[in-house]
């Protein structure tokens, strides 16, 4: 794990002296949109007009960040016109890489050897995280965009052109709800667990660990008379939250201590990280693998033994009582 300075890599973990041993996350620097006819997006530059084969998106399946852009990109059945590369799961001292070895389908573009390479390319003089998903305009040599939420937004709409499937999972009747229902779960779930993992005191791991799980029961309270978080189709909000679920009983109890209880405990929770699993397209965004091999081996200061446990059980294939709602 690292960062880059000016454009070099430094092999260095996070650095949570100055916020009092609480994990902040920092802000995602390329933030350009592709937009159907290149006109300039809600921020950044114009120029990135979509069109077929163009655009790379660049993830870790372990990643939950980048997991739902991968899920939105099956949804909309994007498969050829925007193709992906994988990273390795392990984030070792390089950060993330393209080591087909351990599990990544590298890098045909530009043939790099770690992500970082990707970086320096966009930016030569670059300082900030190298992380994924990052959206990368091939046309022009250069990240379009490396912030999650954008990039989901532009693969719900600015492809349409070249897709059968025009649903729209942030439709402007409900963004409102979507916006709040957003943010409530990325602060206390999406990154509430990481803020609770990557803690450095027992005051901050505390903090997070409550906030996350009164969230928890508020969300678990919500989805016992509705079947999906807004509306009654699958929206963004629903992925958002999914791929914090579906981590949670195999890394994020454990590896991150959040342990008061287990998705599997709470009745309307567990049935509906089911429901969403089973929606077409979506089981084949998710590798435990790669999300057990990550997470337990890329935190050494968290789990010095890079030991990945075996279990849990878990089959997320298995029924649910969703359909008791009506859509
Ligand atoms: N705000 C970003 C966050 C992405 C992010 O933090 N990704 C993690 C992987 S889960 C990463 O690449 N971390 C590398 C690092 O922080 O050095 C987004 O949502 O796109």
């Amino acid at each position: 794990m690292g960062l880059l300075v000016d454009g070099v890599w430094h092999d260095q973990w996070y650095d949570t002296k100055a916020t009092g041993g609480r994990f902040v996350r920092t802000e995602s620097q390329f933030r350009h949109w592709v937009t159907a006819d290149g006109a300039a997006g809600p921020s950044g530059d114009g120029g990135f007009p979509a069109a077929p084969g163009r655009y790379r998106l660049y993830v870790s399946l372990a990643c939950p960040w980048a997991h739902r852009t991968l899920i939105m990109r099956a949804l909309k059945r994007l498969d050829d016109v925007v193709p992906v590369s994988v990273v390795s799961p392990l984030m070792g001292r390089s950060g993330w890489t393209f080591d087909i070895a351990e599990g990544s389908t590298g890098d045909p573009v530009l043939g790099a050897r770690t992500l970082a390479d990707l970086y320096v390319a966009a930016k030569p003089d670059y300082s900030g995280r190298v992380t994924v998903p990052v959206l990368w305009d091939t046309a022009r040599a250069t990240i379009v965009n490396n912030e999650s939420a954008e990039i989901m937004r532009m693969l719900n709409r600015a492809f349409d052109a070249f897709t059968q499937v025009s649903d729209d999972s942030a439709p402007a009747e409900l963004r409102d709800e979507i916006d709040r229902i957003n943010a409530f779960v990325y602060a206390n779930i999406n990154n509430g667990v990481y803020r609770a993992g990557f803690a450095t005191t027992q005051s901050a791991y505390e903090e997070a660990f409550r906030a996350l799980f009164a969230a928890l029961d508020e969300i678990e309270a919500r989805l016992a008379t509705r079947r999906y978080l807004v509306g009654d189709r699958p929206t963004e909000a629903d992925w958002r939250l999914f791929t914090t679920l579906v981590r949670f009983d195999a890394v994020y109890v454990g590896h991150f201590k959040c342990n008061l209880r287990r998705i599997a405990d709470y009745p309307a929770l567990s049935n509906y990280l089911r429901d969403l699993y089973q929606v077409p397209g979506v089981a084949g965004t998710v590798s435990l693998d790669h999300i057990k091999r990550h997470y337990y081996g890329s935190h050494p200061t968290i789990n010095p033994t890079g030991i990945v446990p075996l279990g849990p059980e878990l089959d997320f294939s298995a029924p649910h009582d969703r359909a008791r709602f009506s859509r």
